[in-house]
């Protein structure tokens, strides 16, 4: 394989994943950031977020000398041929994708691209269907401005949407099911497409409209499957049948697939909620009619406060009662606090007068941050314990939230009498039924 120099804008879950990861492929590769104090820990060999096994291929990455960090935009322009774009794309009020961050990234590019350069600027950040051929304009009038001559045949963009999962994003990069590259100038896709090719992945290479789609028709219909198994299981709950066997038997049917397939308190995360969100305001902006999607959201919000609304079946003023709560990550392995079914979980908790003892074996630090202002209105009526029997202590009530390992094999004589809701189906009930009262997710 012959050896590239990458450039990977933005160092968060996915430019740092990415970056190290094409780094530990063996190409030369620049991490840059806009965050000072980002760089500087990276600098330092100290990584900024919790993703199990990013730390070795960043030391090997490191080792080899193939990865070095910057703030400084002109130094990773002049030092790379492919410039990739891994900034966040949160949701806006109205539910549509920001771009703004993705847009200052093109200024920043734009201002260093010279007359003699060729950049093919890689999108990864998720990015609605439209934006690959609105960016070639955009960065093109911002070079015309600089008077640089022939401002098309100085770059060239290119989609490269990214599928890893938190929690297991070296993994994912490293095995992936597909690497869709979109552009429209196939030789340049191709090359886009042979900075993979080590991993051997299946490939498709397509036009920047289509690969942009392939992302939010994928995140989208996973969103789907999730919100349909929890609409299923809620009718499970109401006619005595098991969602868990019912999942289990529809997943051997390969048309189905046994995947995402798992009942539970919703799904929450830095992007199937916006990346849905963004999907009908595109499909709305067209004079669309996403029944389907607005559906997932509808049943994934309700879905996310089902373990208080099957608490307060057992105990109906919560007034001076203490609730556990374990899992506060939207999943785990990761330190992702981003639309975590726990924070809508807690705060109502906290409306409805209990007192909530918060545990989670990683994102306590990012937990606090998240829940600043109710720390700040609801004093000790909310606590951060770092350790789960901690939060057990004095408990009536214990949810779990996020189904951490730790949690599977737990002493189950400390809930002995309390009301356990499980909103993973962690748990096995005919033995949780003997110790507590126990409620779970679509399971009789
Ligand atoms: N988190 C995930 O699992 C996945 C995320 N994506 C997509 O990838 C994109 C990035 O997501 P995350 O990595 O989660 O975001 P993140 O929020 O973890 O990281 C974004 C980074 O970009 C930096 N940044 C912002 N503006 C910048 C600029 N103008 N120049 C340089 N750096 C800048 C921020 O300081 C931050 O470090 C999003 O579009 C997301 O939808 C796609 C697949 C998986
Ligand atoms: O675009 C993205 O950012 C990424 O979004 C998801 O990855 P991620 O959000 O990291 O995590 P998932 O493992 O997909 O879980 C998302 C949420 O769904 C929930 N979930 C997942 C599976 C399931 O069966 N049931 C369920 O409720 C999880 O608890 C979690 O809250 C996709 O799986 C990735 O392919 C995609 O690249």
């Amino acid at each position: 394989m012959s050896t590239k120099r990458i450039a990977v804008i933005g160092t968060g879950y996915v430019g740092l994943v990415s970056g190290a990861c094409f780094a530990y492929l063996g190409h030369k590769v620049i991490g840059l950031d806009i965050d000072e104090t980002k760089i500087e820990r990276l600098k330092r060999g100290e990584i900024p977020i919790y993703e199990p096994g990013l730390d070795k291929i960043l030391q090997r990455a490191l080792e080899k000398g193939n990865i070095e960090f910057t703030t400084d935009y002109a130094y990773a322009v002049k030092n790379s041929d492919f410039i990739f774009i891994a900034v966040g794309t949160p949701s806006k009020e109205d539910g549509s994708a920001d771009l703004s961050y993705v847009e200052s990234a093109y200024r920043s590019i734009a201002e260093q691209i010279g007359d003699e350069d060729f950049k093919v600027i890689v999108n990864k950040s998720t990015v609605p269907v439209g934006t690959g051929r609105w960016a070639k304009e955009f960065i093109a009038e911002l070079l015309r401005k600089r008077g640089i001559k022939n401002p098309e045949e100085r770059f060239e963009v290119v989609s490269n949407p990214e599928f890893l999962r938190e929690g297991k994003a070296v993994e994912d990069f490293m095995n992936p099911d597909r690497v869709v590259v979109g552009a429209d100038n196939r030789d340049i896709a191709g090359m886009v497409a042979s900075l993979y090719e080590k991993l051997q992945p299946a490939m498709i290479i397509t036009d920047l409209p289509t690969a942009e789609m392939i992302k939010y028709a994928s995140n989208a219909f996973l969103a789907t499957k999730i919100s349909f198994i929890n609409e299923i299981a809620n009718i499970c709950e109401a006619t005595g049948a098991d969602v868990t066997v019912v999942a289990r038997g529809m997943g051997l049917d390969h048309r189905i697939s046994p995947y995402f397939l798992g009942a539970g308190c919703g799904f929450g995360g830095s992007c199937f909620p916006k990346d849905v969100k963004a999907l009908i305001y595109t499909a709305k902006q067209v004079d669309g009619e996403p029944k389907i999607l607005e559906a997932v959201i509808e049943v994934n919000e309700r879905q996310k406060l089902k373990p208080v609304e099957k608490l307060l079946k057992h105990i109906p003023n919560l007034e001076g009662k203490t609730v556990a709560v374990w899992g506060l990550a939207f999943k785990p392995e990761t330190d992702d606090m981003r639309e975590a079914p726990s924070i809508p979980i807690i705060r109502k908790l906290l409306e409805l007068g209990a007192t909530v003892k918060a545990y989670d074996p990683v994102a306590l630090q990012n937990a606090k941050r998240v829940f600043s202002r109710e720390i700040e209105k609801y004093g000790e009526r909310l606590q951060f314990v770092t350790e789960k029997d901690k939060a057990l202590e004095g408990a009536n009530a214990l949810i779990l939230v996020t189904e951490w390992e730790e949690f599977r094999d737990v002493d189950f004589d400390k809930l002995t009498g309390k009301v356990v809701i499980d909103g993973r189906n962690l748990w096995e009930p005919s033995v949780m039924k003997s110790i507590c009262t126990y409620e779970s997710i679509g399971r009789p």
